[in-house]
């Protein structure tokens, strides 16, 4: 087996020729411990050697990076102690680089995941200094980890390693003055250069191209994340990978889904491949049906001229509920290895049948008054159109084609506007055959069914509905639950969601990331329905703002015979 030696987390590169940005494995060296070729779990298997060597930082389970290769080897990389990282937030005026992207590396840096030497660059066109945005991100972050320590300190130490350049999108130029700012900074050093597109997809490619013609890594890496929507259908998603592949290679495309990064979500395999009690009841002998829920007590509110170009489906079913169906359904992997477990998630998507239309129903919020205050419909907002159809709410019921999961339900919904913000994952299970606390249970033995709750948030936890006997001389039975609520039980605060893909886009882990084989098999699954839905001109149906949606998802969820568990709770 092929080896190579590991200095914690140091990374180097050799060129990838074969495009303008390159892409290399991480070389990992030490000289008392020897690995598997594979660059994947490289902060796992840190972890796990500073555990060992009780250099574990006591924060958030990253160790120190800006000391570890003092702490944790004898032997010096060179390169690595030259190397630089530089992080370019591209469309750094807008709002999710100012509500995620810059607080989470700021995280990271408090945490010391952060290389040494490092630099946060913000690119955009809005006309700013570095001074300014520095304030504009200072607004954002917070010293919310745990209150420790000099937060206040570390903040300018980190706003010190932040600067600005301005440019169009789509100017080579513009990318060549950000290549020269950089090479500034970086000193000639072996340099890895890590762009994070926050911006609309449509100028996606264009910044592709700019930075990988102009403003690419000449000696380390160079990696870009892209956020969502990655196109509207199976035809545009497939044209934007064509087009982003003239300029990098798969592994340099990072192609983001937030919910992966969500603790309880990355917990999923945890949960069910190290606990003898899950795995065996993981199939269609044990599992009626399983509910995928989100839901979120706001609407579109300031992102409404987005969000009427692609609509929930598109926003949250094709990729965070399909991804987390995916994890949730796939066999066992070969390994934990990123390329291992996103071919297991491939063949769950390619096993499911095409979202029908008579498998889904759709709604739009209306306004609403409630305790003296109005809330206003999604076509209120001046930037969706008035007669728009885009759904703000949809379920779905969804099927797997393989032994394992034959004729179970797999049933999603998610609405803005709800009543409530939640994420979770339901599994109900089937009834005890020949149950002899039948008759506890009246006629409805539904109730009487085991449940598994993983709540992705908020209030993160996991939860076990079972039968109990209420104590006392007679015979009542109870339903109670088996509770890990994450806040009683790991006090120290969770790390967001984008600080854990931040990171793992620095180590080259892809294991979170979708590849685009993923994606191609996700968007087979939705284009069909959307199409005839667009197609057919069908009509949402209304529901008042802050309600819990159409009541159509319970007709939809009765045709297979399942009561939504959410529900059953309120
Ligand atoms: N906001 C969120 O909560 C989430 C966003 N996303 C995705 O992240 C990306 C960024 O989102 P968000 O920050 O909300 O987006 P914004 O609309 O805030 O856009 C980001 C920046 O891009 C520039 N920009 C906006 N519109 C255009 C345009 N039509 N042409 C050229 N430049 C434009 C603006 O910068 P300037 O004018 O200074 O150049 C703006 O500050 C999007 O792909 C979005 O879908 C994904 C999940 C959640
Ligand atoms: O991707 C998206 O996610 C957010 C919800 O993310 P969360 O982490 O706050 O649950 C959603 O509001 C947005 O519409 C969508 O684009």
């Amino acid at each position: 087996m092929a080896t190579h030696t590991m200095i914690v987390r140091s990374s180097s590169s050799a060129l990838a020729a074969s495009s303008p940005l390159k892409e290399t494995l991480p070389l990992f060296t030490t000289r008392s411990l020897t690995f598997p070729r594979k660059s994947s779990f490289s902060r796992l298997r840190l972890r796990f050697f500073a555990e060992k060597l009780s250099q574990l930082d006591s924060s958030n389970g990253c160790a120190s990076l800006q000391d570890s290769g003092e702490h944790l080897t004898e032997e010096h990389d060179t390169k690595e102690e030259s190397s630089t990282l530089s992080i370019t937030v591209v469309g750094a005026s807008g709002d999710l680089a100012k509500k995620k992207i810059f607080p989470a590396l700021f995280a990271l840096f408090y945490e010391g995941c952060l290389p040494q030497d490092f630099s946060v660059f913000g690119y955009a066109r809005t006309k700013l200094t570095h001074e300014e945005l520095r304030v504009m991100i200072s607004r954002t972050l917070t010293c919310r980890i745990d209150q420790r320590e000099n937060c206040v300190d570390k903040m300018d130490q980190f706003l010190k390693r932040c600067f600005y350049h301005s440019g169009q999108y789509n100017s080579e130029d513009d990318f060549a003055e950000l290549n020269t700012k950089l090479n500034e900074k970086e000193e000639g050093k072996l340099s890895n250069r890590l762009y994070y597109l926050s911006i609309p997809p449509n100028i996606f490619v264009d910044v592709v191209r700019c930075a990988s013609l102009r403003a690419s890594s000449v000696n380390g890496w160079t990696r870009v994340i892209v956020e969502k929507p990655f196109g509207r259908d199976s035809e545009s998603s497939g044209e934007l990978t064509r087009c982003l592949k003239q300029y990098l290679t798969e592994e340099q495309i990072f192609r983001i889904d937030h919910y992966l990064g969500k603790e309880l979500v990355e917990n999923l395999s945890v949960l069910r491949f190290s606990n003898l009690v899950f795995e065996p009841l993981w199939s269609r002998n044990y599992i009626r049906n399983v509910q995928l829920i989100f839901s979120e007590d706001f609407g579109t509110e300031g992102r409404g001229g987005y969000f009427d170009q692609y609509g929930i489906i598109r926003d949250i079913m094709q990729n965070h509920l399909l991804q987390i169906l995916a994890l949730f359904a796939m066999e066992t992997p070969v390994s934990l290895d990123a390329e291992d477990i996103r071919s297991e998630k491939v063949k769950v998507l390619r096993s499911m049948k095409p979202l029908l239309l008579q498998d889904m129903i759709v709604g739009q919020y209306k306004g609403h008054s409630k305790g003296g205050k109005a809330y206003p419909g999604y076509t209120d907002d001046p930037t969706v159109p008035t007669n728009s159809l885009t759904p703000t709410f949809a379920a779905a019921a969804m099927f797997i084609n393989n032994a394992r999961w034959d004729g179970v339900p797999f049933l999603m919904k998610a609405g803005k506007a709800l009543h409530t913000r939640g994420a979770e994952i339901r599994v109900q299970f089937r009834h005890v055959p020949g149950n002899l606390y039948k008759k506890n249970f009246a006629t409805d033995l539904d109730k009487a069914t085991n449940e598994l709750v993983i709540r992705v948030q908020p209030d993160e936890g996991i939860y076990l509905r079972i039968n109990n006997k209420v104590p006392g001389l007679g015979m009542r039975l109870d339903r109670s639950d088996l509770n890990l609520l994450y806040r009683s039980r790991y006090p120290r605060e969770i790390p967001d969601a984008y600080e854990r893909l931040l990171l793992d886009a620095i180590e080259g882990e892809r294991r979170l990331f979708i590849r685009s084989d993923e994606l191609d098999a996700a968007w087979d699954l939705f284009t069909p329905a959307l199409k005839e839905l667009e197609h057919k001109k069908i009509v949402p149906e209304l529901y008042p703002y802050g309600s819990r949606g159409p009541v159509g998802a319970h007709y939809l969820a009765s045709k297979y015979n399942v009561r939504w568990g959410d529900l059953e709770d309120a």
